[in-house]
């Protein structure tokens, strides 16, 4: 049956993978969340810019999350499973029994996480080829992307991990196969970080100039040659092997996976906007950014036709939404930015025993801290001679030069809690100044964007988001689920039972608007000069570079 609300009791579970927690969620037919879990994971990080973890780990976190989420219902009445992971490359040998990713050869450790670069090397090379499926990237392939990974193996870990592999996965195919025992790939993992095309398939030429002709010669069977759109059935669903781990019924359909910001962007983009007197009521859905704000930020934006953005990933072709072209800006740390600068602060302790006093996250006390000193002027004017510069792990759109590194200008001899609130104020900033850029590389190559849809850890800090709307200047949307990304997952499930006829439509149901932020455009002024200062960073880092690399 299509349009499934009529029918009361239908229950999908989504099952989100982000860097530091898995996550999961009973949502109904209406897209409301009835249940909730999380659980953090391993990271390992055995050398600078090496992140690892391992599959088990995280396999046996879905189940846990799953079975707290199905407790006290009928199982049976859970219609559908959708899986959303960080775009990680997961080795498995010949018979799906992890392998070694790392020098130490721990097997356990067999995830090269998305975040990890080893690969600086490989992505050159990759890069010096000009070869022409980089055009379906913003012109330069990212480190974090599969291939240099899979050619840093190929060239590091020849004998422990390359000649015995049997199956390479991006996490969100990993988990769909570890479900249903199928290993067919997800048109989103493949299109975005694979370098496959929707529309031609894989490129012989491409795998065969960087020197990974391994995978043209037995037709792509390690790295995946059946492909599915997101949200299809996978198989016969649930293995009762799977279903016993996950505390559900065998034979429940899953969904082929997405990666978790796609995920993000299903849950929020689609959501019914009338009655908020915004303008993208009666725009085109096209004039809506979803942004993903968690460990890193992802900049979704859709266009009817292929749209080529210098330094911005795509245009993928049904990576997100079937039908529409994606385009994906991002940042490779953002919560992690804050909370490195806030956690690496002198007066961090000090905020720690503050917020346990109060029962307050940090940022909950640091939001109410700036509130205490800005006295009477806003509080962003707080930054007037402090800004910073947010590439501490180099700037992934639309400059795509890993080699960025973090500015902060403006420092004093204190160290005190306001110190600290106001170095967080300027580090929120300086990641939606990093947005505004993105918006700026997209709009100049076509896009048209009235509207952001935030969601993500950090659209829970209230400051992040009002930075957000100030300093674009733009409406931030949050919906009425904070958890969006699972019910982008949820939604997988959704369609994967055939409750509903197509993606669009579960999203157009599923999806609510819940709180409208608009900026405060009475300061747009002094953000216009802080924003002139961000661009002047990066050109004075540039300088830098140059002059330490002449004579
Ligand atoms: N309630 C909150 N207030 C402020 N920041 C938050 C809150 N919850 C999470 N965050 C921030 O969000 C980030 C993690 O977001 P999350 O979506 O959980 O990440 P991931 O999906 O990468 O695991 C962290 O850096 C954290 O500081
Ligand atoms: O590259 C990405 C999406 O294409 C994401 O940044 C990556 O998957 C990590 O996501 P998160 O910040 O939610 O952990």
């Amino acid at each position: 049956m299509s349009g499934g609300d009529q029918e009361p009791g239908r229950y999908y579970v989504g099952v989100d993978v982000g860097t530091g927690s898995v996550r999961a969620a009973l949502v109904d037919q209406r897209g409301v969340l009835l249940a909730f879990a999380d659980q953090p994971i391993n990271k390992w990080e055995p050398q600078f810019s090496h992140h690892e973890q391992s599959s088990e780990d995280i396999w046996a976190a879905c189940c846990v999350v799953t079975k707290k989420v199905v407790q006290g219902i009928d199982v049976n009445q859970v219609r559908g499973l959708g899986f959303d992971a960080t775009c990680s490359l997961v080795v498995l040998d010949k018979q799906f029994h992890p392998l070694p990713v790392n020098l130490e050869g721990d097997s356990r450790r067999n995830i090269i996480m998305w975040l990890d670069h080893r690969a600086v090397s490989q992505v050159h090379r990759i890069n010096e080829t000009q070869h022409s499926v980089l055009q379906y990237v913003g012109g330069v392939m990212s480190v974090e992307m599969q291939a240099p990974k899979l050619l840093w193996l190929k060239e590091n870990l020849r004998e422990t991990c390359w000649d015995k592999a049997g199956h390479f996965f991006d996490l969100p195919d990993f988990l769909s196969w570890k479900a249903t025992g199928v290993t067919a790939r997800s048109l989103c993992s493949l299109v975005c970080k694979w370098t496959y095309s929707a529309e031609k398939g894989w490129d012989d030429s491409f795998w065969k100039t960087i020197g990974l002709e391994d995978f043209v010669a037995d037709n792509y069977s390690k790295i995946g040659n059946q492909v599915l759109p997101p949200g299809a059935s996978l198989g016969n669903g649930l293995t009762p092997e799977a279903a016993k781990d996950l505390g559900l019924p065998a034979g429940v359909a899953v969904a082929a996976s997405l990666i978790d910001a796609h995920a993000g962007g299903l849950g929020v983009i689609g959501a019914d906007v009338r009655g908020h007197g915004l303008s993208c009521e009666g725009q085109p859905v096209t004039s809506r950014l979803a942004v993903i704000c968690g460990t890193s930020s992802c900049h979704m934006g859709i266009s009817r036709d292929p749209i080529f953005v210098p330094g911005v990933w795509g245009p993928y072709f049904s990576a997100m939404v079937p039908g529409f072209w994606l385009n994906e800006g991002g940042q490779s740390v953002t919560g992690k930015l804050i909370d490195h600068m806030v956690q690496g602060h002198a007066a961090f302790p000090e905020l720690q025993a503050k917020a346990a006093a109060r029962c307050q996250s940090v940022y909950a006390y640091l939001n109410s801290h700036l509130d205490l000193i800005k006295k009477a002027q806003p509080v962003g004017f707080l930054t007037v001679d402090l800004h910073v510069w947010p590439d501490f792990h180099g700037n992934r759109s639309p400059l795509a030069d890993l080699t960025l590194k973090g500015m902060v200008t403006g420092l004093k001899l204190s160290q005190d809690l306001d110190d600290l609130a106001i170095l967080y104020l300027a580090t929120v900033q300086a990641i939606a100044f990093g947005t505004r850029l993105i918006i700026e590389a997209m709009e100049a190559a076509g896009h048209s964007v009235s509207t952001l849809f935030l969601c993500g850890g950090l659209s829970k800090n209230p400051l992040f988001v009002q930075m957000h709307a100030d300093i674009t200047g733009m409406p931030v949307i949050l919906s009425r689920e904070v958890e969006s990304v699972l019910v982008g997952a949820a939604i997988l499930g959704a369609c994967a039972s055939g409750d509903f006829a197509s993606v669009q439509e579960a999203m157009a149901k599923m999806s609510k608007v819940g709180k409208v932020v608009f900026p405060r455009l009475e300061d747009k002024r002094y953000y216009d000069k802080k924003y002139k200062v961000f661009l002047k960073l990066v050109e004075h880092q540039k300088e830098y570079a140059a002059i330490m690399k002449g004579d």
